[in-house]
């Protein structure tokens, strides 16, 4: 398969975040977007994808992180990302906003397309580091997303936890949730698991942290 021939400038590598856990994140722009039949970038840059149901706030979460009300495109009614948006940021990263899986109303053929989309992109990406699967904390977790949990394990990525819309709970039902999160999805304890509101910003700092971090490790895909 031929790949899109795309300069990517040499990453001058700025922090995301200060020693003070402040965001150092100066530039965020929208370099790809890849659709169905798309090939998937020459990136040199370390990537980190966020997955999750339609609606859980994979494009907001993207949006609080880089200090941006609307780079990514977000929608109360499911099904708003339907394209792979890679967003450069700092020139150091990508975060990749995936379009989410689950999306009830979409036909039999539109969800299968994505679906293959998602999952050559999982499967086929060398420069991607992680993946960081978005749960809505107010529900127990999907089929779907349990699926999804065990494929990025299989593809022998690093997967990241993310309990999203924080702010829709009291501090006991959080605490609750996150075992339900870990117990439904058969993650072990060393598998980070954040609790995110893109309201209040919970968690972004923990977040960028663990980017940050994990961007200066080498690849770890076998292939
Ligand atoms: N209260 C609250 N609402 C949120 C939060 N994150 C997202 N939302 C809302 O949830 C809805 C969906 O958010 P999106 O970010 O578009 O969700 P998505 O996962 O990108 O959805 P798709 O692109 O359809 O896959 C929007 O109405 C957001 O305002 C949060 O942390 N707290
Ligand atoms: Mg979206």
């Amino acid at each position: 398969m031929k790949k899109k021939g795309i300069e990517v400038p040499p990453a001058v590598y700025r922090p995301l975040i200060g020693e003070d856990g402040n965001s150092q994140i100066k530039d965020a722009v929208l370099q790809f977007v890849l659709g169905v039949t798309s090939a998937l970038p020459e990136s040199v840059l370390p990537e980190f994808a966020f997955a999750g149901k339609s609606n859980v706030g994979k494009s907001s979460l993207l949006n609080a992180l880089v200090n941006r009300k609307a780079l990514a495109r977000t929608s109360a009614q499911p099904g708003k990302t339907q394209t792979i948006n890679f967003y450069r940021v700092n020139g150091a990263v990508y975060f990749v906003d995936l379009p989410g899986y689950g999306y009830a109303s979409a036909s039999e053929a539109v969800k299968a397309s994505w679906g293959k989309m998602i999952e050559r992109y999982l499967h086929e990406d060398k420069q991607l580091r992680a993946v960081f699967l978005l749960l809505d904390l107010r529900h127990a977790p999907s089929e779907n997303d349990v699926l999804m949990y065990n494929w990025i394990i299989d593809q022998g990525l690093p997967a990241v936890l993310v309990g999203t819309k924080a702010d829709k709970l009291k501090r006991s039902q959080l605490e609750k949730q996150k075992k339900l999160l870990r117990e439904t999805l058969g993650a072990p304890k060393e598998t980070p698991l954040i609790l995110f509101s893109s309201v209040t910003k919970q968690g972004r700092e923990e977040l960028l942290r663990l980017v940050a971090e994990m961007a200066k490790q080498a690849s770890v895909r076998l292939q």
